[in-house]
């Protein structure tokens, strides 16, 4: 049960989702954030290299127009992704900058990442950035993607989109926090004697059964999307631990090696 491999990371990906960054109330979760961009920058300042893929960008749009329940039309969810990226990244950057951490932002469509070239540049823009110790800050470009039958640029969660840039970077781990402790033996929302696993080595068709859809009203993909990122972790050799959002501090115990969330790794 090891996890020898976690205390070598320099390069790292953090994934943060909607649940972690809006409140049940649809209120923004000024304390999960405070304590990110103290942890992440006082990371950085220790020589890691530190990426964040951030969620967000929806809820916080439904916080500034005052609304509570995300629309089915596709145009008014790409109004209020681009209405809510804008105060994220206003938010990320005032919090961010009262740790002295600068921060930038990509905005990626996932033609980007199929194609080649397009992939190396992305890659290349990222590595140029972090040689200069800022943080990128990455999100889905929400608000022009499409899922079309013959022209796909949408990643489909950010679940995903965490594991592909931590692919694309070469990151060392993805740590993927969320709103639950880690991957449980069924769903806590339906069963009481749901326990934590630990460990998870291989995704199988058993595993995937367990995994339920989003707990919260803000939260899109639930367990199932996270095991498919898992997935592509696996797949390219890499490592990931999914963890609380709530206790944020845990990522220097997840750094040292210590049992915290699930482990994902051959
Ligand atoms: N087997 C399971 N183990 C853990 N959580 C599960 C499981 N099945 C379903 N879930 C639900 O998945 C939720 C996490 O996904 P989601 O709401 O999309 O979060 P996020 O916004 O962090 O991406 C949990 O809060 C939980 O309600
Ligand atoms: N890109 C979208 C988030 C999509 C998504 O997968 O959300 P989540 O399940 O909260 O990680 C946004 O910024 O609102």
């Amino acid at each position: 049960m090891t996890r020898e491999k976690i205390k070598s990371a320099k390069r790292l990906v953090i994934k943060i989702g909607t649940s972690s960054l809006i409140l049940p109330n649809g209120q923004i979760n000024l304390k999960n954030i405070d304590e990110l961009a103290f942890v992440l920058s006082s990371l950085q300042h220790e020589d890691y290299e530190v990426i964040l893929v951030t969620s967000g960008a929806i809820g916080v749009g439904l916080n500034v127009l005052g609304q509570s329940k995300r629309p089915t039309d596709i145009a008014q969810q790409q109004a209020l992704a681009s209405i809510g990226q804008v105060e994220l990244m206003s938010l990320y950057n005032q919090i961010f900058s009262r740790y002295q951490q600068k921060v930038s932002q990509l905005l990626l469509t996932r033609d980007v990442v199929d194609f080649p070239e397009s992939r190396q540049n992305a890659t290349n823009a990222i590595n140029a950035l972090l040689s200069r110790h800022i943080i990128p800050i990455i999100n889905e470009n929400d608000a022009v993607s499409v899922a079309e039958m013959a022209h796909q640029t949408k990643f489909g969660d950010n679940d995903k989109l965490g594991a592909l840039v931590s692919v694309l970077t070469d990151a060392d781990l993805l740590i993927m926090l969320s709103d639950i402790d880690g991957l449980y033996s069924k769903n806590p929302n339906i069963f009481d004697d749901a326990e934590l696993i630990a460990r998870v080595m291989t995704i199988t068709d058993a595993l995937m059964k367990v995994a339920g859809g989003a707990g919260s009203k803000f939260g899109t993909g639930g367990m199932t999307s996270k095991l498919s990122a898992a997935k592509i972790i696996f797949d390219a050799d890499k490592q990931m631990v999914l963890t609380n959002g709530a206790r944020i501090s845990e990522i220097r115990e997840i750094l040292a090696g210590k049992e915290k969330g699930t482990y994902f790794a051959k």
